[in-house]
């Protein structure tokens, strides 16, 4: 079967990343290409929509293509759990809404390290990000660091942040310090770095080519079809066969 897609975005990086990938599947097709001003209603009839524009233009997108029915899957950053919430209500609410999943990292060494971040969260009483992007990133922190911080926070509660009301000590996102560097000459990078007993522990993972999302897309715009309600994380459409499985 064809899955028809609806790219949202189009003319951006991952937008174009996406029409590429389309082009090359045999079992997808190109629905409609929107930019910033596109009627949402050319997403109508596609079997899938996939997201990728700007923290502020998402939710209206998320809630359109569930509202009619259209699985969506959403790579824009800027998705807190808090935030994932109102959807998942909006989605329980309404019987026939589209299935929603939320990718904040299509790279499957990202979404490794921070399933290790979480494993290691328990064993350790200070952990901080440090995340560095490309300087035309928009949002801050970035969304991997969210999803990350809200994982290891869930995992272990409150960390130590000794003075964390300064501001140099970052942005506390589930009690973790998150640290944003916006550099010319960088892709993405995330450092996680835990603090122990005469030890430390850095988790690394350092994005070099957008090549690196092509196979975490793919499989986020084949599983949208089959999915239901609201789904997190690439975690979830793979077996990582890690203890404590990254929900
Ligand atoms: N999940 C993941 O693995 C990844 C996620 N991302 C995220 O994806 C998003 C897009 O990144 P990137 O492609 O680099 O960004 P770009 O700036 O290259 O592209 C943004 C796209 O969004 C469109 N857009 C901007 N504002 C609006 C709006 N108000 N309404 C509708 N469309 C709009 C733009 O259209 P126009 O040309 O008309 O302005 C353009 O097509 C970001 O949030 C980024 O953080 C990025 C990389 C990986
Ligand atoms: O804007 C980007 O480039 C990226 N955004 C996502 C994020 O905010 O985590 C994913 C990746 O880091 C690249």
């Amino acid at each position: 079967m064809t899955i028809r897609v609806a790219v949202a975005g189009a003319t951006g990086k991952m937008g174009q990343l996406a029409l590429r990938l389309i082009e090359e599947a045999e079992d997808l097709e190109l629905h409609a290409a929107l930019d910033s001003k596109s009627s949402l209603d050319l997403m109508l009839g596609a079997d899938v929509a996939f997201d990728v524009t700007h923290p502020g233009a998402s939710a209206e997108i998320v809630e359109f293509a569930a509202g009619a029915g259209i699985p969506i899957v959403v790579g824009t950053s800027g998705w807190s759990s808090e935030r994932i919430s109102e959807i998942s209500a909006f989605v329980r609410g309404h019987a026939d809404a589209g299935a929603v999943l939320f990718i904040p990292n299509f790279s499957i060494g990202s979404v490794l390290g921070t399933a290790f971040a979480k494993l290691a969260a328990p064993f350790f009483d200070s952990i901080e990000i440090v995340e560095a992007h490309h300087a035309g990133k928009v949002d801050s922190p970035s969304g991997t660091a969210v999803r990350t911080a809200e994982l290891i926070g869930a995992a272990r509660g409150p960390v130590a942040a000794p003075h964390a009301d300064q501001r140099a000590r970052g942005q506390l996102v589930s009690g973790v310090p998150v640290h944003s560097l916006r550099l010319a000459g960088v892709a993405a990078e995330q450092r996680v770095v835990f603090g122990g007993d005469g030890e430390t522990l850095t988790i690394t993972h350092s994005t070099l080519s957008p090549s690196s999302y092509e196979a975490g897309i793919l499989l986020a715009l084949r599983s949208a079809p089959e999915a239901s309600g609201v789904t997190v994380g690439l975690d979830a459409l793979l077996d990582l066969g890690l203890p404590g499985t990254v929900r």
